[in-house]
């Protein structure tokens, strides 16, 4: 079944300031799609409100038409930091929980990807260095079967080798059909892999176009049409 995302006039706000405003946005097919946009610009917002860690928006969020949130939740992977995990867990502790809670987990997979990124289970969370725990984090995440993946800056603490090694590898981890967020800020290290672009700015989305539209028309890279954008802002004020 081909995946779609939508987002209806989502409107945000948090202790009186407004995050979120009038977000509308559709994604369909097997695509990753990269959302792009600068501090603070709310692409974690968004993808939390989807993933429905956050709530208590306005609008309309639905995967594959369903709105209720508990199919929501099992139709999409979330990056989530781990946040909730006593920081006393072994690596294999974590994998036990997220093999309870996800049906969809997949441990052949999970066991590839921890070999792939050199993960020792036995590790407990306290004794993570950043980028280890993301490569975590980034094998939890893809190893459920789901048909909308939201990686949240899934490589900003890993090194670079590695998250070339990662980005190569992605597509591969990507089940047919699904669909797979990306947020962010080495632009030109994903741009490679990405179908579609999304911009998060002034509280809204402002660009979702496909990457090949981008460079067709702009004659520019990813990168540099990204970095356009505020360019011409600035120059405007
Ligand atoms: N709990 C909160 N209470 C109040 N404001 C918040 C809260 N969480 C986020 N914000 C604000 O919402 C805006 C969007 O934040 P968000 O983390 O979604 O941005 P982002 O695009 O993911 O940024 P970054 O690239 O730095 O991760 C920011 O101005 C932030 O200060």
């Amino acid at each position: 079944m081909t995946t779609t995302l939508k987002v209806e006039n989502l409107n945000y706000r948090r202790n009186l300031k407004r995050i979120l405003a009038d977000v509308s946005l559709s994604l369909t097919g097997n695509k990753i799609v990269g959302l792009l946009g600068e501090n603070g610009a709310g692409k974690t917002t968004l993808m939390r409100l989807i993933a429905g860690v956050a709530k208590n928006a306005k609008g309309i969020i639905s995967v594959n038409d369903k709105t209720d949130l508990a199919t929501r939740k099992s139709l999409i992977s979330y990056s989530n930091p781990l946040g909730g995990m006593a920081t006393n867990k072994r690596i294999s502790e974590v994998k036990d929980f997220y093999q309870q809670v996800y049906p969809d987990f997949d441990e052949q997979k999970y066991n590839q990807m921890i070999t792939f990124l050199k993960l020792d289970e036995s590790q407990r969370l306290s004794a993570l260095s950043k980028g280890t725990r993301e490569k975590l984090v980034i094998s939890l995440t893809l190893a459920r079967q789901a048909s909308v993946y939201l990686l949240d800056e899934p490589f900003s603490g890993i090194d670079s080798m590695s998250r070339k090694k990662i980005i190569n590898s992605i597509i591969q981890w990507k089940p047919a059909d699904s669909l797979m967020v990306i947020s962010d800020h080495y632009v030109s290290e994903i741009a490679p892999i990405l179908d579609e672009i999304v911009v998060v700015k002034d509280n809204t989305i402002v660009v979702h176009k496909a990457a090949d539209t981008i460079r067709e028309e702009s004659g520019q890279s990813i990168e540099d049409y990204y970095e356009s954008l505020y360019g011409e802002a600035d120059s405007n004020d």
